[in-house]
């Protein structure tokens, strides 16, 4: 579980970004982090790992507090947190099974990283997870190689390989379309409830939110304005979080993706792909 009491940012520059934020992620439990530009997202996902130094309030994770740790001890607990990222920071040039095993970096002594050999008990479980994420056989092909939304399977399974006991998941779909964002997100969600894995998404794309988060939770100028169900995400509730037009134009644009997707498929059909 993960639990964040009055979570508190305000950067050098006098921009509070974070006002006590609270709220606790359960075990399997994905939760879809919205809220119009600026909000204060990144600012707390980054304060979760520490990337950003909390300027006050406690980050518990499993009832260990990982706000307060020293440096060392704080690049142990990172090992603790999964990151999944929009433009999914693979190294290129490395194969797939690499990357996957890029994730144990933190568990390896120093000439094993530096000579990349990795206990056969990590390569195991590397293919597991390619397994999982259906790239098995692409294992041996260079990570540039893929597309988006095989790049974003590599960068889930090297979050996975770390056997994190949190996801932060910054974007995930941002640089996929529409039918391939839908994927990702579902499989998200259905390892994090194989894994009991608590998770926490910034997320643009309110429908999509919408359609696979348990949980969403609205902040606006730092502090969260909504926490509940996608079904409470009533129209009163997105213009608390984004003002009166934002959203609007969200939905708007998300239709067209779903007409575009359709007419797509129907074409394809047509021609008997
Ligand atoms: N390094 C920084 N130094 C100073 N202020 C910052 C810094 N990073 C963010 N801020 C400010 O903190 C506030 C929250 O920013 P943050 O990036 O967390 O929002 P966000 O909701 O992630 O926005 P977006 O959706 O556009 O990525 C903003 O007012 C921003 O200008």
């Amino acid at each position: 579980m993960l639990e964040l009491r009055d979570l508190t940012k305000t950067y050098r520059t006098g921009d509070k970004a974070l006002a006590e934020v609270s709220f606790t992620v359960p075990k399997g439990q994905v939760v879809g982090l919205i809220g119009p530009s600026g909000a204060g997202k990144s600012t707390l996902i980054r304060c979760i790992n520490r990337l950003v130094e909390p300027s006050a309030g406690k980050v518990l994770l499993a009832g260990s507090e990982l706000t307060g740790l020293s440096a060392g001890a704080l690049r142990r607990q990172r090992r603790r947190i999964g990151m999944i990222f929009q433009e999914y920071a693979l190294v290129e040039r490395l194969t797939v099974m690499e990357n996957v095993l890029s994730g144990r970096l933190g568990y390896v002594n120093f000439w094993q990283s530096f000579t990349r050999r990795f206990p056969a008990a990590d390569i195991e479980r590397a293919y597991r997870l390619l397994d999982r994420v259906g790239l098995i056989d692409h294992a041996d092909k260079r990570a540039d190689a893929l597309s988006g939304g095989q790049r974003q399977r590599v960068g889930i399974a090297r979050a996975l390989s770390q056997e994190p006991e949190l996801l932060l998941v910054d974007e995930p779909t941002a640089s996929l379309d529409p039918k391939t964002s839908r994927q990702i997100m579902r499989l998200i969600i259905e390892i994090c409830a194989e894994r009991g894995l608590p998770a926490i998404v910034n997320i643009h794309d309110v429908p999509l939110a919408q359609q696979f988060m348990q949980r969403i939770v609205g902040l606006r100028a730092g502090r969260v304005v909504f926490d509940g169900p996608p079904a409470d995400l009533t129209e009163a509730a997105l213009t608390t979080i984004y003002g009166a037009e934002d959203w609007n134009v969200m939905r708007k644009g998300h239709e067209e993706d779903t007409e575009a997707e359709v007419e797509a498929v129907r074409c394809l059909a047509e021609i008997g792909a």
